[in-house]
């Protein structure tokens, strides 16, 4: 047997990475499995290669609680390690690389929660465990090899009588980490971490009917039928599967395949993912992996379900921010990927060359694949845009290459259900909805029951209506002002109709300067200033007599400032100003005018008042009630 001491400078270093690995002790079953899969696929390569002349065979790993012996086991069948191997790798380069790992990132660390992506390999038995021993087997024609440590520099090594090949690693669980002992705590962590690793992991064993067994059904005397119970067999309980679709290639799945991985990463989620997108490449970086865009609809806040990181099947995290563009982050799916550094913080990570990479080439995939389906499916992509258009948007806002290849698939529908691109829509409305200064002005609605009236009025002149209503929108709008060439977007309620869209004719008011003083005159008594600014516009007779109108400006500016806009803070607080656009052509402005008495002249402009704050969906509460009182007594 030897003793010895593990070249270690620090005197006792297991109570300080305890200390600082404190959150994230869990991390030891990941990398000792991980360790076991390395070894296992090392002799894979070995076999293959003709160096071991051995049977590879079909390794398992398993792992195995003795709750009664207070120990936890990780046996693998992979290449195992000599004497002197386990003093090279064990003694020395494990516990080098976990020195090396305190020195660099003992102040850091543990603030910015990269410990649990950044493995220290053997060494994290030690978070958990009081004592840990290694029985390992070479592929070598050498003795099996036992070292023991309990968690001070000092550790025996002895030859064993293992024979077949491998490494076990049995670990005492400390005191305090009893909870590692519970099966449902280890197939937790099991099925987080390892569930797509490459090697079938043994937890246990379970009960299953026998394939082999067909149940016999009798018939009795009365002719009654039983069948006979199935028979159950104990099989190996394998917790994971180790040929996750993404990494197969494209050819080899079915879209029935694609559902079905969905399925197993998030047994959770009932709903269907929308498509998917094979991720798939290697120059000049390593990446495969699958991601699915989920039904969105208007929630920007859904963050349960998210991307996975994996390096070479093992999970890392479901934080993939700064490795995927932020709009993609909505995104489901895996990404797995040897070239992501994981032992750095996300600040750096940004700035990683590779990492810039590989965040544009999936924003290109993204890009390239929204395109195709638009281009395969126009119909069935329009059927989906509703789910989708979050994340385009976000996108176009975002991401300046993704907003350039966005212009070949970004739709634009009307409030009447047709789906344009931005040509087809520029091409549309050009003739028709080009102003006297030469500008393109796009109408939209952001409701179409709310701003009925005001959609039907631009109807009326043949304009089109966009239906625009996600949140983030107005960004895009703005974005799109600066980008494109004399265009500005203009909600169908922010003016009244001519004025929306100015032509170069010149309406003729049927008032005279007088009696259109007179008017001013009588709305501004009766009309509230501090919520109206009245203003008197000769317009088509049969146009509504009272328009409530809000400058699209102030709106836009406001909501802009709602979902996030830098530099905008003044327009939140600022109150909400509408304008009471006042046809002076009507029937009933004339009306009101030639009317006699006073107080049926504000009899009249107030209903016509609450009628336009009724079309616009001002008008609740108390006021409504006495608007709807007062109506009834119109009509008695
Ligand atoms: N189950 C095992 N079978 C064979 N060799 C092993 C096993 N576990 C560990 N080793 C050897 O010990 C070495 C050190 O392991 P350790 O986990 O500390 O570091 P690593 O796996 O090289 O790197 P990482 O920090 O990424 O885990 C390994 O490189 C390997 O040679």
């Amino acid at each position: 047997m030897t003793k010895g001491n593990i070249n270690v400078s620090v005197e006792n270093i297991f109570p300080l990475i305890k200390k600082f690995l404190y959150s994230d002790h869990e991390i030891f079953l990941r990398e000792l499995v991980s360790n076991a899969t390395d070894a296992t696929l090392k002799l894979k390569h070995l076999t293959n290669v003709g160096d071991a002349k051995v049977e590879y065979g079909n390794p398992q790993i398993e792992v195995k609680i003795d709750k009664e012996g207070k120990k936890l086991h990780i046996i693998d069948q992979g290449l195992g390690m000599t004497a002197d191997e386990v003093e090279k790798y064990i003694n020395q380069v494990a516990f080098s690389g976990a020195e090396e790992f305190l020195d660099k990132y003992k102040d850091s660390a543990k603030d910015s929660g990269i410990i649990g992506h950044f493995g220290l390999g053997f060494y994290s038995a030690f978070m958990v465990a009081e004592k840990v021993e290694i029985i390992t087997k070479s592929y070598k024609d050498e003795p099996a090899a036992h070292w023991t440590c309990d968690g001070s520099p000092e550790f025996t090594l002895e030859t064993a009588d293992k024979t077949d090949r491998g490494t076990e690693i049995i670990l005492h669980i400390a005191e305090d980490s009893t909870e590692f002992l519970e099966e449902t705590r280890i197939s937790e962590l099991l099925l987080k971490y390892n569930k797509f690793m490459p090697i079938p992991i043994k937890f246990g064993t379970k009960q299953i009917n026998d394939p082999d067994f067909t149940p016999k059904t009798t018939t009795d005397k009365d002719g009654k039928e039983t069948t006979e119970p199935h028979k159950q067999i104990t099989v190996d309980n394998i917790i994971n599967n180790p040929n996750p679709a993404w990494t197969k290639q494209p050819s080899e799945l079915k879209e029935e395949d694609y559902s079905g991985f969905y399925r197993e990463l998030y047994p959770m989620q009932f709903e269907e993912p929308l498509f998917n997108i094979h991720l798939n490449v290697d120059y000049p970086f390593n990446l495969t992996g699958i991601l699915y865009f989920p039904k969105m609809g208007q929630d920007i806040n859904i963050q349960k379900d998210r991307i996975q990181l994996y390096q070479n099947q093992v999970f890392v995290t479901d934080n993939v921010e700064g490795i995927v563009p932020e709009f993609l982050t909505m995104l489901r799916g895996v990404i797995d990927s040897p070239d992501i550094p994981l032992n750095v913080s996300r600040s750096y990570l940004q700035a990683d060359g590779a990492v810039k990479k590989i965040s544009s080439y999936i924003t290109r995939k993204v890009a390239d694949k929204l395109k195709s389906l638009f281009n395969n499916n126009r119909e069935d992509f329009e059927a989906k845009w509703n789910d989708i258009k979050i994340v385009i948007e976000y996108g176009m806002l975002s991401e300046e290459k993704f907003f350039e290849k966005a212009d070949a698939f970004a739709l634009y529908p009307t409030v009447d259900g047709t789906y344009y691109t931005y040509e087809e829509l520029y091409n549309k409305i050009k003739a028709k909805q080009t102003d006297k200064d030469d500008k393109l002005v796009i109408l939209y609605a952001s409701n179409k029951d709310e701003q009925h009236s005001y959609i039907e009025a631009a109807k009326a002149k043949g304009y089109q209506v966009l239906l625009l209503d996600s949140p983030i929108v107005s960004h895009l709008m703005q974005k799109l002002e600066t980008t494109k060439d004399k265009i500005s977007f203009a909600r169908v309620d922010a003016d009244h109709i001519d004025k929306l869209i100015q032509k170069d004719d010149t309406k003729i008011s049927k008032l005279d300067d007088d009696q259109t003083k007179k008017l001013d005159t009588l709305l501004k008594e009766v009309i509230p200033s501090e919520k109206f600014t009245v203003q008197l516009e000769p317009m088509d007779s049969d146009a509504a007599p009272f328009i409530i109108t809000q400058p699209e400006f102030m709106r836009r500016m406001k909501e802009m400032q709602a979902t996030g806009g830098g530099g905008m803070n003044m327009f939140g607080n600022m109150p909400e100003m509408y304008n009471l656009v006042v046809n002076t052509n009507s029937a009933l402005v004339g009306e009101i005018l030639g009317t006699k008495t006073k107080k049926k002249q504000e009899r009249l402009i107030n209903q016509s008042l609450d009628l336009a704050r009724l079309s616009q969906g001002l008008l609740k509460g108390e006021e409504l009630t006495n608007f709807i009182k007062r109506s009834y007594e119109m009509i008695k």
